[in-house]
């Protein structure tokens, strides 16, 4: 079988640090994949190594079946993985239409200067609408970043990410810093996502992870404590034990 991403030993370690423990992680084609655990557990950085922002001490990474762990960052979204990016990396002063354009642009290999009206081109303007649309977004296309609430200002860091055509999506924490209760807004869009986008999501949101995700991974002190589906994963008392904060030893 050939995962649509597949981790093989993994380990990441900062000096005497080990922060990633022989991580075998497979992401199936499609996938509604979480990642979970306690802060520190390793979660961001094992998302680092993915990507390729930082570079495994052992270990490999496969998408598509393809080795990648010594690929750029920029050639890995190139082959269809993508991360979030955080909200800061959003243009404040552009509309959400011209935030949108400007991956767009870079993965139809065309220019875009947000400023010089006569560089837009019909084809990124065709496929931001395009976009905004499946995802239900266009009544937001041409407010400014700034003017927008911070759980839609999420909604577009996911929209930014897709408009760069993964074929495996990371979400870091996609419902933070949202008020509980309205982290619904961020199932709603991934529920809209095409079924063939593989995704893989760090939440610390339960509530959005039992819903959305089909199969959970758990990390503890950089290693796989369990895996399985939410209802196993519900039911595993060392995941208990580990979220009450109490040591896990076997
Ligand atoms: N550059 C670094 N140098 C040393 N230690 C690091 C470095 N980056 C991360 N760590 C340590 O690695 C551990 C795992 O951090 P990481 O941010 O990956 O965890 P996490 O599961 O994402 O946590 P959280 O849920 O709080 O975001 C932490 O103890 C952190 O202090």
């Amino acid at each position: 079988m050939t995962y649509a991403l597949e981790t093989r030993g993994l380990c990441k370690r900062f000096g005497a640090i080990q922060v990633t423990r022989n991580v075998d992680l497979k992401v199936e084609q499609g996938a509604r994949h979480a990642l979970i655990g306690p802060n520190g557990a390793g979660k961001t950085t094992f998302v680092n190594l993915c990507t390729g922002m930082l570079k495994p001490s052992e270990g490999a990474i496969l998408l598509n079946g393809k080795e990648i762990t010594g690929v750029s960052p920029q050639r890995r979204v190139g082959n269809g993985l993508v991360r979030t990016f955080q909200i800061n990396t959003l243009f404040n002063a552009l509309t959400v239409a011209e935030n949108l354009a400007i991956p767009t642009a870079q993965r139809l290999g065309k220019s875009w200067l947000p400023w010089g009206k006569t560089s837009h081109s019909a084809e990124v303007v065709t496929e931001v609408a395009k976009l905004l649309d499946e995802l239900h977004l266009l009544p937001l296309a041409d407010k400014k970043i700034s003017d927008l609430a911070y759980g839609q200002r999420r909604l577009v860091e996911i929209a930014i990410a897709l408009a760069l055509k993964p074929q495996v999506l990371l979400l870091d924490e996609p419902a933070a810093g949202i008020p509980n209760g309205e982290s619904g807004m961020i199932l709603d869009l991934l529920e809209r996502l095409p079924q063939d986008i593989s995704i893989v999501f760090i939440e610390h949101d339960m509530n959005l992870v039992f819903r959305f995700a089909k199969k959970i991974t758990v990390l503890v002190e950089g290693a796989v404590l369990t895996e399985g589906t939410p209802a196993e994963i519900r039911g595993d008392q060392r995941v208990r034990d580990v979220y009450l904060g109490r040591r896990h030893h076997g």
